[in-house]
């Protein structure tokens, strides 16, 4: 089981702070920043120093990896239900790339690392020709909430999917996103997840570091 991250999720739409918010983060206790990517813009103006762990909720990621690599990203996670939808043609980075490995080798050749994300409707065998495979992705995001905004309320009946998961790939980074806190994060650390997204417990609390600090033993008491 990997090493416990816990990840304060910084919505790429705010951007006022986003320096400061990132360094109270890491002064907090956060190992990474995760960053919800919907659309272009000043997040490719920042350089990064801290790992930031990209989320692209966007059909077409293909275009987001060398601005991504530029601006320091580290981690760089698309989502499978993209890779479905190339394949069926409809869209039109089908036409520049032919398949996901193509797309993971490229987010590889800027430095960062390839992750896919899962939709709670999609079924977690769908991820698992991207671990299989050559040119594996290396971690996935079993979101546990609709991907789009925080607050919303997790999703317990989602950590079949992380215990699928961790039971195939012992060694997997296994992230979950979306209504985690201290009243959830057990179910998700003893399903199996190692890295831990989380908004309104985080940017909500009074003392975020106590709220990493709960969630990172969570998932060490659980390893
Ligand atoms: O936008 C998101 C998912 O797409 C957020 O990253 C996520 O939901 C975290 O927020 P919260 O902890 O408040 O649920």
């Amino acid at each position: 089981m990997p090493k416990a991250k816990i990840a304060p999720s910084m919505l790429s739409s705010d951007f006022a702070n986003l320096a400061s918010e990132a360094a109270r983060m890491i002064h907090c206790g956060a190992d990474w920043l995760h960053m919800d990517i919907m659309t272009y813009k000043p997040l490719f103006a920042h350089q990064f120093w801290a790992y930031l762990d990209c989320h692209l909720m966007v059909t077409n990621p293909l275009d987001y990896v060398e601005p991504l690599g530029k601006a320091g990203a580290s981690g760089f996670t698309f989502h499978v239900e993209v890779s479905k939808v190339f394949d069926c043609g409809r869209i039109t980075w089908y036409l520049v790339t032919e398949n996901w490995q193509e797309l993971v080798q490229q987010i590889r050749s800027k430095g960062m690392m390839p992750g896919v994300a899962l939709k709670p409707g999609t079924p977690v065998e769908e991820v698992y020709p991207l671990l299989d495979g050559e040119n594996p992705v290396e971690m996935v995001l079993v979101m546990t909430v609709e991907p789009g905004f925080g607050g919303q309320k997790f999703m317990p009946e989602m950590m079949d999917k992380v215990r699928a998961l961790r039971k195939k790939y012992p060694s997997l980074d296994i992230e979950v996103d979306g209504g985690l806190g201290a009243s959830t994060i057990d179910m998700a650390a003893s399903a199996g997840a190692s890295c831990i997204v989380a908004g309104s417990s985080v940017f909500g609390a009074a003392e975020p570091a106590q709220v990493i600090s709960l969630m990172r033993k969570s998932v060490d008491v659980a390893k």
